[in-house]
C-alpha cells in the first residue's frame, strides 16, 4: 500500500524543486540524522515530510524491526541457505551474544580474535619468523570478493596507523595481478595469508598455488607451511591444502563473505595496523549496531539513509547511485560498496519465489573526489539521467601541514552537492554570456550549453575524522542500509546465487579454450571468441 502511496506522492510533488523546500530555514536540521558525532545530510533532497512518513510507513510494513531483531538474535534469516547472520557477533564485546543451536557464538568469536591478535604481533614484533631468520617484512593476502574488498578498502583507509609490515592484496585470476605484485617482493622475507571463506575458489587456490611455487623456489619444499597463513569457514580443506591447523583462523557459515571483514578475512589488516586500532574498527560497528538497534523512527540513520535510497530508486526511478568519498583513502569504498550493495541487493526474485514488483537495488558506482569532478561529473551535472549522488567528507585530514588543502577538498564537497542541487538557469546562463560580450543567436546557443537542470539530490555524511573507530561506524552504516532495503524490498540479501552460472560455465569453457574438447555446443558468437584466441595467441 505504501508503495502506491510513495509513487503517488512523488507525482503530487510535480515540477517541486530541492531549493523551494530548502527555503525553510528548519529543513537541514529536521531532514538529518545524527549518530554521535556523525551527520547524515538528507536534506538536500526530495524526501519531505509526507515522504518521510510514507517510507517509514513502508518500512514499518515490511517488518523491518522484527527482522532486524531477528537478525541480531541469529535466527536464521538467510533462508535460501538455511543460515542466521551473525557478522555483527564478530564485532560484539559481549560478555554473552547471540545463540546459534543453542551456543553462545561469541565464546568461539573472542577466542579467535586472540588468536589473531597473538599471531598478528608475533608477525610485528618479529617473534613469528620466516624459515631463514630476519623478519616478515611483507604480507600478500590471496583472496576475492569478501575475501579482498574488505580488508583491502580498510587497509587503505587506515594508512596513517599502518605501521606493521607492508600488506598486499592479490585477487585477480589474471596472472597479471600476482605477477606484479610478487615482482619485487623476496620471498624469504614475505608471508602469504590465503583467505577464502569455502577454500574452493578458482581464482584464490589458483593464486595460491602460484605463490606456493614462487617460495618453494626460494626456501624449499620442507617448512614452505611457515610462510603461510589460512583464513576460512571450511577448515578442513585449509588442512588438505597443507596449512598447518596453528595457522589457520575459521570463521562460521553465519558471516557472509562480503561482510566478513570483522573477523579472521581482517588479519592482514591487523597486521599491518595492530590489533588495537582494528579492535577500536570493531567497536565503531558495534557502536552502530546499538544505534541501529535503539534509535527510533527517523532518529536511526541506517534506516533513512536506507529508505532515502529506496526514494531514489523505486520511488523515483533513478537506475544508479554515486558514492562519492572526499577522501583519498577511501578510494576503494566504491568497489567494497559495489559488492556489498550489489550482491546483496541486486535480485529480481522476492524471499518467497515470487517476482520482484519493484526495481532491485540500485547500481552502484564511484570514485573519490575531488578526481570524479575532472573525470565524471559532467553527466551528473548535465547528462539526462539523474544520478543521486552520496558524498561522504572528513572535517578533518591527518596531515596537519597541510590543512589548506583538506579545506580545498571539502569546500570541492559541499561545492558540488549545492550546484546539483541550485543549477543554473537559462536566465542566468544569458546574463553570463552577455557579460562575456555575446548578442543575438550566438549569446542564445552558448548559453544554453551554460544550462544546468538542478534539483538532483544528493546526501552527504560528515564526520570529524577518518579513524579506526569512524571507519568501523561507517561500514556498519552501509551493512545496515543493504539489510534495511532488503527487508523493504523482500528479497534475501544475504545469498548471490547470480555469481553461480558464470563460474560453471568458465569451468566448462577452459577445456574447450584448451583445445581439450571441441565446443561444439558452444553459441556461434563464443565459438568465434573461443576461435579468435587459440589462432592468436600462438
Ligand atoms: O571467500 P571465498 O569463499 O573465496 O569467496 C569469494 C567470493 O566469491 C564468490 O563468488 C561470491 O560471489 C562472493 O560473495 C565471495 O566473497
Amino acid at each position: 500500500m505504501s508503495w502506491n502511496a510513495l509513487t503517488g506522492h512523488r507525482e503530487q510533488q510535480g515540477d517541486l524543486r530541492i531549493a523551494e523546500l530548502m527555503e525553510d530555514a528548519g529543513r537541514a536540521e529536521a531532514f538529518s540524522v545524527r549518530m554521535d558525532d556523525m551527520v547524515l545530510d538528507y536534506s538536500k533532497t526530495l524526501v519531505d515530510q509526507g515522504a518521510r512518513d510514507l517510507l517509514l510507513e513502508l518500512a514499518g510494513e515490511a517488518g523491518v524491526t522484527a527482522r532486524r531483531d531477528a537478525m541480531f538474535s541469529g535466527q536464521p534469516i538467510n533462508e535460501t541457505e538455511g543460515r542466521a547472520v551473525l557478522h555483527t557477533a564478530l564485532r560484539d564485546p559481549g560478555p554473552s551474544g547471540a545463540r546459534v543451536d543453542g551456543q553462545d557464538v561469541l565464546p568461539e568469536v573472542h577466542a579467535t580474535l586472540d588468536r589473531m591478535e597473538e599471531f598478528a604481533n608475533g608477525l610485528r614484533t618479529g617473534k613469528v619468523r620466516p624459515v631463514n631468520g630476519g623478519r616478515f617484512t611483507d604480507v600478500v593476502n590471496i583472496g576475492i570478493g569478501g575475501s579482498d574488498l574488505g580488508p583491502a578498502m580498510a587497509t587503505l583507509a587506515l594508512a596513517p596507523w599502518h605501521d606493521g609490515p607492508r600488506l598486499h592484496y592479490v585477487s585477480n585470476v589474471d596472472g597479471a595481478h600476482i605477477h606484479d605484485t610478487l615482482d619485487g617482493l623476496d620471498p624469504k622475507t614475505t608471508l602469504v595469508i590465503v583467505a577464502s571463506k569455502t577454500f574452493t575458489t578458482i581464482e584464490t587456490m589458483t593464486n595460491a598455488d602460484t605463490a606456493r611455487r614462487w617460495l618453494v623456489n626460494a626456501i624449499g619444499d620442507d617448512e614452505v607451511g611457515r610462510h603461510f597463513a589460512a583464513v576460512s569457514s571450511a577448515v578442513d580443506k585449509t588442512a588438505q591444502w597443507g596449512i598447518d591447523t596453528s595457522r589457520v583462523f575459521g570463521f562460521a557459515d553465519w558471516v557472509g563473505g562480503r561482510y566478513s571483514l570483522w573477523g579472521p578475512v581482517g588479519l592482514g589488516l591487523m597486521i599491518a595496523i595492530g590489533p588495537k586500532p582494528f579492535r577500536e574498527m570493531l567497536a565503531g560497528g558495534h557502536d552502530m549496531d546499538a544505534h541501529f538497534r535503539t534509535a527510533e523512527g527517523a532518529e536511526n540513520m541506517p534506516l533513512m539513509l536506507a529508505l532515502v535510497g529506496i526514494w531514489h530508486r523505486q520511488v523515483c526511478g533513478h537506475p544508479t547511485r554515486a558514492v562519492l568519498p572526499y577522501d583519498q583513502r577511501l578510494s576503494r569504498l566504491p568497489a567494497y560498496l559495489q559488492q556489498l550493495e550489489m550482491e546483496s541487493n541486486g535480485k529480481s526474485v522476492a524471499m518467497d519465489g515470487s517476482t520482484l514488483t519493484v526495481p532491485s537495488g540500485p547500481v552502484v558506482w564511484g570514485e573519490p573526489g575531488t578526481n570524479g569532478q575532472h573525470a565524471f561529473y559532467q553527466l551528473i551535472h548535465q547528462g539526462t539521467e539523474v544520478v543521486p549522488c552520496e558524498f561522504l567528507v572528513a572535517a578533518r585530514g591527518h596531515e596537519p601541514d597541510l590543512a589548506h588543502q583538506h579545506a580545498l577538498l571539502v569546500a570541492n564537497c559541499l561545492a558540488q552537492s549545492e550546484a546539483l542541487m541550485k543549477g543554473r538557469s537559462l536566465d542566468e546562463a544569458r546574463a553570463i554570456m552577455a557579460e562575456a560580450g555575446l548578442t543575438g543567436d550566438e549569446l542564445e546557443r552558448q548559453a544554453r550549453h551554460r544550462v544546468f537542470p538542478g534539483n538532483r539530490p544528493s546526501t552527504t555524511l560528515v564526520y570529524p575524522q577518518l579513524t579506526p573507530r569512524m571507519l568501523g561506524r561507517i561500514i556498519a552504516l552501509y551493512e545496515h542500509r543493504v539489510f534495511v532495503e532488503g527487508v523493504v524490498l523482500g528479497i534475501n540479501s544475504f545469498d548471490q546465487w547470480g555469481v553461480e552460472l558464470g563460474k560453471e560455465l568458465a569451468k566448462a569453457l577452459a577445456p574447450v579454450l584448451a583445445g581439450e574438447t571441441d565446443g561444439a555446443d558452444k553459441d556461434p558468437s563464443t565459438r568465434m571468441l573461443v576461435d579468435y584466441v587459440q589462432t592468436t595467441r600462438g
